[in-house]
């Protein structure tokens, strides 16, 4: 079950969304919080719910999405990042608005259609994942345009350096660089050392972080880390992540 498997699947199972956007919402910016995470000299750090994955199969059984968050934010997390996908993640479009808790929420999805941005906003996200590689550049260049009209900054996640290509061509300015690989969907730290280099704008290093080492080692690199697996598995995934936010190695 690779990443193209899972988006068919995704295009597959989509309904279009024909609700209200509801309007009259100010997303919060991502970039703001790293930038504040980092200037309050904690590591920035998106912490990830994610009751299960493809690679981990279920990781942790989360009743109660509200006080995670919650602990989240009391524990130095600079934004939230909620797995909405039910059938391989676990995740609900619900869990958006309940992970609302004054961080800047992420709509980590397989998204592919431009009526999932309003759809996004209407559900609480305050900014969403677009995967590069799931677009061509016009495409890409739309569905950012499309969310920067409700006031959301897209977080775009690139494997390689056609995506950025890509992504750059496309306007994008906050950038994921996911150190799974798409097809076999192994972790390579080191991608984050040889792709974020090459990216002008915010970056986050997405994917495999599980100590306080790596996540020094990423930030060597990158503005932010995205961390879900580690804190999912974690007996207390608030401590976990107050460990990592404050416990420079
Ligand atoms: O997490 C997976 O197993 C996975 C498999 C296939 C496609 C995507 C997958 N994860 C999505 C993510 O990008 C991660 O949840 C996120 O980067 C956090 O990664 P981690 O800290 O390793 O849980």
């Amino acid at each position: 079950m690779n990443f193209t498997d899972i988006l068919q699947a995704c295009k597959r199972d989509y309904v279009p969304f024909e609700g209200d956007a509801r309007p009259g919402r100010r997303p919060l910016s991502l970039a703001d919080f790293i930038d504040r995470a980092a200037k309050d000299g904690r590591w920035p750090v998106i912490a990830e719910i994610k009751p299960a994955s493809p690679t981990a199969g279920r990781l942790r059984r989360i009743d109660d999405i509200e006080p995670l968050a919650r602990s989240f934010k009391e524990n130095g997390a600079c934004g939230i990042s909620v797995l909405t996908e039910p059938r391989f993640f676990g995740g609900s479009v619900e869990s958006l608005e309940k992970a609302r808790c004054g961080l800047p929420v992420l709509r980590k999805d397989f998204l592919f259609h431009p009526a999932q941005i309003k759809e996004s906003y209407a559900l609480g996200a305050d900014s969403l994942l677009l995967i590069s590689s799931f677009f061509s550049t016009d495409s890409l260049a739309g569905m950012i345009a499309g969310s920067r009209s409700y006031g959301m900054e897209p977080l775009v996640e690139v494997h390689s350096e056609g995506d950025i290509e890509r992504a750059e061509s496309a306007g994008a300015s906050l950038y994921a660089v996911n150190n799974r690989d798409k097809d076999t969907l192994e972790v390579d730290l080191g991608r984050t050392a040889r792709l974020a280099p090459l990216i002008d704008g915010t970056v986050v290093s997405a994917s495999g972080i599980e100590t306080a080492g790596q996540l020094a080692e990423a930030l060597s690199y990158c503005d932010a880390a995205l961390i879900g697996g580690a804190l999912m598995r974690a007996p207390d995934p608030g401590e976990a992540l107050r460990s990592l936010v404050y416990g420079r190695p």
